[in-house]
């Protein structure tokens, strides 16, 4: 089964659209836990244990890792996710974009090294650049579009032939990238009037949506301006509002209460 079926069976098994996102930030972690060898496996293990039947997939930061040079501990983490909870795709957070030569590369990274079920992707460098990774058609593929931050508007809006640079990135993925079906775009939760437009050129292509909690995406405009018309074609992903909703032993209840939380909040408006 492709991601993107995967990700629909997951929804419709948990009745939710939430991803959790893993964003490791070691000076939130819970104290009895920030200074143990294995801290963050031990941490997100927690936090997967505790959600893995609130959510529709995971999505690791890949630069919160590297970062702390914790690459081994989020191979570990994916692996251990993979065979807990085989139902529950993982994202892998990489927003990687580079010559073919090297996105070759990029792609073994993500699908061969990590096993990642999906991977988001910069498409700035074009067809070539995405082309090591669309060919794995079982995997997900996920496109930067109109990205969550305040400065997307910098580039992303540059006018494009009369119409702004993400919808022509729309337009053409969803016209000549998309040959395999397993191209989804990200679009931030704080645009809605975006989503709205990005959907109006894409039909039922899911979204990665970044941006509720922390940020401060309204859901209900989301649901409104986001939803697909047979599937809700929606993953709405937020890390810190629930990785770090606690930061005492019981770090993982209080991440599993924002969870429920969450997902109500999206299932609200469905
Ligand atoms: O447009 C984008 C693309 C990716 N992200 C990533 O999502 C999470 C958001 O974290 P929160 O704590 O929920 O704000 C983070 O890993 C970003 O790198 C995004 O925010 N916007």
């Amino acid at each position: 089964m492709g991601f993107i079926a995967r990700v629909d069976a997951a929804q419709r098994a948990n009745n939710s659209l939430l991803c959790v996102g893993w964003d490791p930030e070691l000076e939130k972690f819970p104290a009895h836990l920030r200074d143990t060898p294995d801290a963050l496996f031990a941490f997100f293990k927690a936090i997967v244990d505790a959600t893995a039947d609130l959510v529709c997939c995971y999505k690791p930061q890949i630069a919160h890792f590297a970062a702390l040079g914790a690459e081994d501990a989020l191979l570990r983490l994916i692996r251990y996710t993979q065979a807990a909870y085989p139902a529950i795709p993982v994202i892998l957070d990489a927003k990687r974009g580079d010559i073919g030569s090297t996105a070759e590369k990029y792609a073994t990274e993500a699908f061969g090294r990590y096993g990642a079920d999906a991977v988001t992707l910069n498409p700035y460098l074009g067809h070539d650049s995405i082309a090591p990774f669309l060919k794995h058609a079982d995997k997900g593929v996920i496109l930067l579009c109109r990205t969550s931050n305040p400065g997307a508007k910098d580039l992303q809006d540059l006018d494009c032939g009369g119409k702004p640079l993400y919808q022509r990135v729309a337009e053409t993925i969803a016209r000549d990238w998309n040959g395999n079906r397993n191209c989804l775009l990200v679009v931030g939760a704080t645009w809605p009037q975006q989503l709205a437009e990005v959907r109006a050129i894409v039909g039922d292509m899911p979204f990665l949506v970044p941006g509720v909690g922390a940020q401060g995406g309204n859901v209900q405009q989301i649901i409104q301006n986001g939803r697909g018309k047979a599937t809700d074609a929606l993953i709405i992903s937020s890390s810190r509002a629930i990785l770090y909703a606690g930061s005492g032993e019981d770090f993982a209840d209080a991440a599993r209460s924002a969870a429920i939380t969450q997902r109500d909040e999206i299932n609200r408006y469905r």
